[in-house]
C-alpha cells in the first residue's frame, strides 16, 4: 500500500457502461474524436494512464456467438486499440497509454517492434498489459488454432516475456543509434547485437531492428489472477490489475507479492490495482438513483452470456440452487472468475448470475456522494493493501463523474499527487526511467558479443 495512490483509467475500444442510456457516448467508439476529447480531458486532469483492455475473443456458447451477445452489445462488438493509441499520444502531454496484447495470440518479436516504436511515438508513455487471452475459446476458433490449455497458455507467456524482454533490453545499447554525417556513421555495429533464444515454445535468432526508446522495456502490467497468473505478475509486472471482493484481493495481492519475494524481487516494487467502480453523484440519493438506471437495463441472460467469455461456462444449464461444481476449475477458458466463486462459502449459481448482473467482473461499485465514495476507496485500500484504482468508466461510458467529483476529493485528502513527477510513464508510475535491478528482464541480462 503506498500513497500517492496510482490512477488509471479503463476503457476498451467498445461500448462501456451502460450504452442503452441516453447519456451513454461509448457507442462513438469508432470516431477518432471519441477518443481524443477522452485522452484530452484526462490528461488535463493528471491522472496516470489510459487502459485499454483487448481480446480477438467474445462469448461463445457451445460454439456459437449467443444472440445476446449481440443484443446487449456483451463484449462484442470491438475495435483494435493498438490504432487508436499514436493519435492519442499527438494530442497529450503527460497521460500515459497502456495496452493490452495477448501471449497467446501475438509473436515476441511483433509485440517487441511494436512496442518499442510506440515507445518512441509517445515519448516515453507507453505500457504493456501482458495476457493470456480472457476469451481465448472463441479467439483459437477465429485463428484455426487449437484451443492450448489453460497452465499451458501461462508456460507459453513465461517464456514470450522472457524473450520479448531480451529482444528490449540486449540488441542495443544506449548509444547504438549515432547518426553521424560527419562519420558516415548512422548505426554502430559494435553496440548492436543478435539474441539468441532456443526455448520449448519459441526460437529466435535475430535482432530487433528498432532502437530502444525512452523507456527501452515498455511500464509492464499484467491482468490475470488464476495461480499461474498470479505467478506470472510476480515475475515480470510492474503494475497488477485486480478485480474481486475485497477478502479475495487482499489474498491475490499477498500472494503476488510473496511470489514476487521468491523472484528476488522488492514485492512492494509491484503496484496492484483495484478495477474500481466510483458510482457517484452530488448526493448519495443521486448516486443510487444512477446505481439503480445502470441495473435496470442488465438481465441474467446478458450475465450469462458474459460469463461464458470469461470462462467458457454456461451458467444458464446448470442448477441455479447449488454452487458451482469444483471441477468448473477446469476450465480452460479464464479462471479468475470461476476460482473467485468456489470455496467454503461458495455462491449458488444464481448468485453468481445475479452478481455478473450487477456488476460483471468488477466488484461492487463504490456508491455515494463524493466524499462517501472516497472514504470506500480508502476502505478498499486499506483492506487490501492495494497501490491504488484502475477506475472504470461510468454509466455514460466517460470519466466525467471521476474527473469531475471524485478526483478532486481525493486531490483535497492528499490521496493522489498533485503533480505528476517526470515525463515517462515508468517515472510517474514507479519513480524509474528503467526497469528496476532486480526485475528478471535486468538480472537476466547477460552480455552478447555485439555484431562484427
Ligand atoms: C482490470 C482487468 C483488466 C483485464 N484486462 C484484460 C484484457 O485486456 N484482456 C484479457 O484477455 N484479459 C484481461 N483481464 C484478465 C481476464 O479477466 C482473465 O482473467 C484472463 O485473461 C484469463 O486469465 P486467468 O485464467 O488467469 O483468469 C483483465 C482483468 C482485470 C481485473
Amino acid at each position: 500500500m503506498s500513497v500517492p495512490w496510482s490512477v488509471g483509467m479503463f476503457q476498451t475500444a467498445g461500448i462501456m457502461g451502460a450504452w442503452q442510456l441516453p447519456e451513454n457516448t461509448s457507442t462513438d467508439f469508432l470516431d477518432l474524436q471519441h477518443w481524443i476529447d477522452m485522452a484530452r480531458s484526462l490528461d488535463a486532469a493528471g491522472v496516470d494512464f489510459l487502459f485499454f483492455a483487448d481480446d480477438y475473443g467474445y462469448p461463445l456458447i457451445d460454439g456459437r456467438l449467443p444472440a445476446q451477445a449481440l443484443r446487449s452489445g456483451l463484449n462484442f462488438p470491438r475495435a483494435d486499440p493498438m490504432a487508436i493509441i499514436p493519435a492519442l499520444a499527438a494530442v497529450t502531454e503527460r497521460l500515459g497509454l497502456v495496452v493490452t496484447l495477448s501471449t497467446t495470440v501475438e509473436k515476441p518479436p511483433m509485440i517487441a517492434r511494436r512496442m518499442a516504436t510506440l515507445d518512441h511515438l509517445t515519448k516515453g508513455r507507453i505500457g504493456w498489459n501482458i495476457v493470456t487471452g480472457a476469451g481465448q475459446i472463441a479467439s483459437a476458433r477465429l485463428f484455426g488454432d487449437q484451443l492450448v490449455p489453460h497452465d499451458e497458455r501461462y508456460a507459453i507467456a513465461d517464456e514470450h516475456v522472457a524473450l520479448t524482454l531480451r529482444l528490449w533490453q540486449e540488441c542495443w545499447d544506449d548509444d547504438g543509434l549515432v547518426v553521424d554525417r560527419a562519420r558516415n556513421l548512422y548505426a554502430d555495429p559494435d553496440r548492436v547485437r543478435e539474441i539468441h533464444h532456443h526455448g520449448s515454445h519459441f526460437r529466435a535468432d535475430g535482432i530487433l531492428t528498432t532502437p530502444p526508446g525512452p523507456q527501452r522495456t515498455p511500464v509492464l502490467f499484467q491482468a490475470g489472477a488464476s495461480a499461474p497468473g498470479r505467478e506470472l505478475a510476480a515475475k515480470y509486472a510492474e503494475g497488477v490489475f485486480i478485480a474481486a471482493e475485497v477478502p479475495a484481493m487482499r489474498a491475490q495481492i499477498a500472494d503476488i507479492r510473496r511470489r514476487a519475494e521468491a523472484y528476488g524481487r522488492d514485492p512492494q516494487s509491484i503496484k496492484c490495482l483495484v478495477a474500481g467502480t466510483f458510482r457517484v453523484g452530488e448526493s448519495e440519493q443521486a448516486a443510487r438513483v444512477l446505481q439503480q438506471r445502470t441495473e435496470a437495463v442488465r438481465t441474467l441472460a446478458d450475465a450469462a452470456a458474459q460469463y461464458a467469455f470469461f470462462t467458457g461456462l454456461d451458467l444458464s444449464r446448470m442448477d441455479p440452487d447449488r454452487p458451482l461444481d469444483a471441477t468448473a476449475n477446469l476450465t480452460d477458458a479464464g479462471r479468475t472468475n470461476v476460482e473467485r466463486f468456489l470455496g467454503p462459502g461458495a455462491p449458488t449459481v444464481r448468485q453468481i448470475l445475479e452478481e455478473f448482473q450487477r456488476n460483471s467482473v468488477m466488484g461492487s461499485p463504490l456508491i455515494g456522494d463524493p466524499a462517501q465514495v472516497v472514504d470506500q476507496a480508502e476502505e478498499v485500500i486499506g483492506e487490501t493493501g492495494a497501490d491504488g484504482f484502475l477506475v472504470q468508466p461510468d454509466a455514460f461510458g466517460t470519466f466525467t463523474d471521476f474527473t469531475t467529483m471524485v478526483l478532486p476529493e481525493m486531490h483535497r485528502r492528499g490521496l493522489v499527487r498533485a503533480a505528476l513527477p517526470g515525463t515517462t510513464l515508468r517515472e510517474r508510475f514507479s519513480g524509474r526511467p528503467r526497469l528496476a535491478a532486480d526485475h528478471p528482464g535486468v538480472t537476466a541480462h547477460t552480455t552478447v558479443p555485439a555484431l562484427v
